[in-house]
């Protein structure tokens, strides 16, 4: 392998440069070229292609967001999209290819395989929506951001007395929400994965107000629709001043965690040495925390199980 190629993909998230920094030390460490691939499919396809040395990725492992952009693109999911970016990686004699990005991002990397190009995925996407990986790079740091927006809101919601609907990412994921509910100490965490029962969280609202509870937090993820319209609702059936706050993008930009720069550390390092062994089409993960490797099909075909105990145990300690 003389030469490869990185491209971060889908979503950006906290820990894709601290990826980046470390595809492209562990290949030059090993005599191999690195070429950033910039705007993810998109740049493949057009040729937004540059060198990348030490010294290009010098001062990142600290900075959210990817220093290669990122994109979604629909030209890459046709046939024609596809070929053109074969072509590209021919004319840039690039014959490995590394894609950091979510699941969408990964069945990207495995259509390229397919076509005959070495491909290695890594997952990075805060939704933490990659079933084979306990742990997506960018997760833990969305949760903690999100944490400490919680811990802000709670001092005013105490203050006030009032409830709080918070509302935070993960497209179709709960796990955002799950976890930064449970170290935030919400008492209801409202997720995709559970039916919607505003009846239920108005019971455990009231129940707390007359244990005499200065204020309710709820976490609401965003698949699970409509925070406004939940906080309305609420405030009409408890009769509590009700407020909703949704932190958006907040929660996908900032310093990566400790736990994400060494993930994304590990990660990268672990697809330079797949490249290396000559694999094509695995993706890395992290399952029990020992990193392992997978063929992006099996990847792709594992079913997200629901953390169903930490939901639970959110409960059990509203009471
Ligand atoms: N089935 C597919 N075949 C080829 N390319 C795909 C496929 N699915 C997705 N892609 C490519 O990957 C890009 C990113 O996918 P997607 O928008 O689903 O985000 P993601 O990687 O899942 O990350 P996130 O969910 O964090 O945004 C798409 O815009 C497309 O170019
Ligand atoms: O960048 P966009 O297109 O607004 O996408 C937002 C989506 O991307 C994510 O931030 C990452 O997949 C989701 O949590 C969110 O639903």
């Amino acid at each position: 392998m003389k030469r490869i190629g990185i491209l971060t993909s889908g979503g950006d998230a906290p820990g894709m440069n601290a990826a980046i920094r470390s595809v492209v030390r562990t290949a030059i460490y090993n005599d191999i070229e690195v070429m950033g691939i910039r705007r993810g499919y998109n740049g493949l396809i057009n040729g937004d292609i540059i060198p990348l040395d030490v010294s290009s990725v010098a001062d990142i492992i600290h900075r959210g967001g990817t220093i290669l952009h990122t994109a979604r693109s629909k030209e890459f999911m046709t046939e024609e999209g596809l070929d053109m970016a074969m072509n590209i990686l021919e004319v840039f004699k690039i014959d490995g290819l590394v894609v950091i990005g979510g699941d969408g991002s990964l069945r990207g990397a495995q259509k390229l395989s397919e076509k005959g190009i070495k491909t290695i995925g890594i997952p990075g996407t805060i939704d933490n929506d990659v079933a084979c990986t306990d742990f997506t790079i960018g997760f833990d740091t969305a949760v903690n951001t999100a944490l400490d927006a919680i811990a802000k809101i709670r001092d005013t919601s105490t203050s006030h007395e009032r409830t709080n609907i918070i509302e935070v990412m993960g497209r179709n994921s709960g796990d955002i929400a799950l976890l930064a509910g449970l170290a935030g100490g919400a008492d209801y965490v409202i997720v995709p994965e559970k039916e919607l029962n505003i009846d239920e969280i108005c019971k455990e609202i009231l129940k707390g107000k007359n244990r005499g509870k200065l204020h309710s937090i709820v976490v609401l993820a965003e698949g699970a629709g409509g925070a406004y319209e939940v906080g309305k609702q609420i405030q009409i059936k408890t009769g509590i001043e009700t407020r909703t706050t949704i932190l958006g993008y907040i929660q996908r930009g900032g310093s990566p965690t400790a736990f994400d720069r060494i993930l994304a550390s590990r990660m990268a390092s672990m697809a330079i040495e797949l490249l290396m062994g000559g694999k094509t089409s695995r993706t890395v993960c992290i399952q029990n925390n020992k990193l392992i490797d997978l063929d992006i099909d099996d990847a792709l075909s594992y079913k997200k199980q629901f953390d169903e105990k930490s939901y639970k145990l959110v409960e059990i300690l509203s009471i």
